[in-house]
């Protein structure tokens, strides 16, 4: 098996071919469908034939939009990347359209033909979603950060619930005539705030500002040239310039700013990167901010990602920025690497210190430039509740946890307490030390932490550890690989706390937990008893579910 197979996934997530069986109540599940590569002949195999809905007033079934062509759309939900899912008027023929929001009556044209459906461009709405709202955010048309600003809150919740429930019942194959089902699927838990809840944005730098064009035509005198800001949605190489993000923290706008301000001065002699002829210095700047201990104010790290160490390049910039009080870190990664990752080879400390503190669950976690952080500490607040209460654990001290995709050890960390000891297993060695680190800053003892890659796994995986009482899962979007499901299904703990950002490969991964996997012979054996979807990120696509299983 492919070591990394699971990465192929996000390509494979759309089936709208699902629909044609469909009422249209499960858009959402059949486009967000993940499936394991080894399983890519089942019977979800597109059909071009199946895409019409069969609703009576269809056209035949040949009917299929041409590229370039404007049509009148009907959105009816939103599909798992915060795509609206629309009809053709008068046929069932399936579009996906970006920003369109359930409900919406809209102008799109074509833009792309897929085997049975098409993708467009919102044009204009007739007549819009009756929860829509005027978004706050003047970049939110463009931005590819927040999707539906401009949908009301209360929608954008009702509408992440009804996916997690159509991924569940279609990818996860739990059956909503189960008389238990729908005390097992809870109620989205909101988050109370809203805006500035995001405690790490990265920022790119770029060698031509990307204008939408109807700005274009508004500032069509102006000559726009370097961007610091956001990329535009599915380009890696246009950047929307953004002075300010209603995501991020207040300090954080402020260094945004004063960066802003500064870096395009030809005297300082500083040149974004350019992703294609790969000439230029800066790649990224990244603004994380955390928790002084002592006082609770913000306190922030500011990370340049450069093509090269000359760090004489960046000192205007350090003398600037450092005289914000909040700012107690300005790293340097340097990636020589053409890649547009933001992790680099080498890291420097340009001022102050090279971690900043955040407080999560009453512990103190140090956290560095690349280590994993949850990104809305006000929320994750309430997910880790959220996880303590599915663990269950006795509190006399007397079970084991093993903690999956631990990253820097906060959740392993806020369980240690009241368990015997903690197990942490994750591939990011900075991450590993950062949890090792953590431990001792908080003075627990009872916790090992283990660099190494779950997709690896083999069968001494299991020898180091103690048969486990619970285990947390909180894999990145990918879900688990099979040779996970396969450890966890012979392991048998007696329960899995499944934390996931993913609900698409979340429910793959219960139904295989559950129901096994038919096609290799492999038993389920455990029962879902709940799933909680967390909103982490308000105005995103994007969801997190915490669920929990018991052996059956
Ligand atoms: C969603 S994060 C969860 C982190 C942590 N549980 C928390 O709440 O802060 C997923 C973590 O899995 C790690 N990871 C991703 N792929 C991995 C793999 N193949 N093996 C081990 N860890 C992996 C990532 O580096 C990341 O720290």
């Amino acid at each position: 098996m492919r070591a990394h197979s699971l990465r192929h996934l996000t390509a494979a997530t759309t089936c709208p071919w699902l629909l044609k069986r469909r009422s249209s109540s499960c858009v959402a599940a059949s486009l967000s469908f993940t499936q394991h590569p080894e399983q890519e002949q089942d019977q979800t195999k597109p059909n071009k034939t199946n895409n019409n809905s069969n609703d009576g007033n269809s056209k035949p079934s040949s009917y299929f939009p041409k590229r370039g062509q404007e049509l009148e759309l009907v959105c009816e939900s939103l599909a798992f990347k915060g795509k609206g899912v629309c009809k053709v008027a008068d046929t069932g023929f399936v579009v996906l359209c970006d920003r369109a929001l359930p409900g919406e009556k809209l102008i799109g044209r074509i833009t792309r033909k897929r085997d049975n459906y098409a993708e467009a461009t919102k044009l204009k709405t007739i007549s819009p979603h009756l929860d829509s709202v005027d978004a706050p955010c003047e970049y939110a048309s463009y931005c590819g950060g927040c999707k539906t600003q401009n949908l009301s809150y209360e929608a954008q919740l009702r509408a992440k619930e009804q996916q997690v429930h159509e991924l569940i019942i279609h990818v996860g194959k739990f059956s909503d005539k189960d008389p238990e089902f729908f005390s097992i699927m809870k109620p989205i838990v909101p988050c109370d705030i809203q805006f500035h809840y995001r405690n790490k944005m990265e920022f790119s730098f770029g060698s031509k500002t990307w204008l939408p064009k109807e700005s274009f035509q508004e500032k069509g005198d102006r000559k726009e040239n370097y961007a610091l800001g956001l990329h535009a949605p599915g380009f890696f190489d246009k950047v929307l310039n953004v002075e300010k993000c209603l995501l991020q923290s207040e300090p954080a706008d402020m260094v945004l700013a004063a960066v802003q301000d500064n870096w395009r001065d030809p005297q300082l002699g500083l040149s974004p990167y350019d992703v294609h002829s790969h000439v230029g210095y800066l790649k990224h700047l990244m603004l994380r901010t955390g928790r002084d201990v002592k006082t609770g104010l913000p306190e922030l790290m500011v990370n340049f990602v450069t093509s090269s160490y000359k760090p004489e390049l960046l000192e205007p910039l350090v003398e600037k920025i450092s005289s914000i009080p909040e700012v107690v870190s300005i790293m340097n990664n340097v990636n020589t690497s053409v890649g547009n990752t933001s992790v680099g080879e080498e890291e420097h400390t340009l001022y102050g210190k090279s971690t900043i503190t955040e407080i999560l669950r009453g512990l103190t976690f140090e956290i560095s430039a690349n280590s994993f952080f949850q990104t809305n500490t006000h929320q994750a607040e309430v997910l880790y509740k959220l996880i303590e209460d599915c663990a269950g654990l006795r509190g006399d001290g007397s079970e084991i946890v093993l903690d999956l995709f631990c990253g820097t050890g906060t959740i392993g960390l806020t369980l240690a307490r009241r368990a015997k000891h903690v197990y942490g297993y994750e591939v990011v060695p900075q991450a590993v030390s950062d949890a090792c680190r953590n431990a001792k800053l908080n003075g627990i003892s009872n916790a090992t932490f283990v660099q190494g890659d779950l997709n690896k796994i083999n069968e001494n995986f299991g020898n180091d550890f103690p048969k486990p009482d619970i285990v947390i899962s909180d894999p990145n979007r990918p879900g688990m690989h099979m040779k996970l499901i396969k450890f966890l299904l012979k392991l048998k703990a007696p329960r899995i706390v499944y934390v996931s950002c993913n609900p698409a490969t979340c429910a793959r991964d219960l139904d295989y937990l559950c129901h096994g996997v038919i096609e290799k012979n492999i038993k389920g054996c455990y029962k879902l008893k709940s799933l909680q979807p967390v909103d982490m990120f308000p105005h995103t696509p994007h969801i997190e579910c915490v669920c929990l299983l018991e052996l059956s």
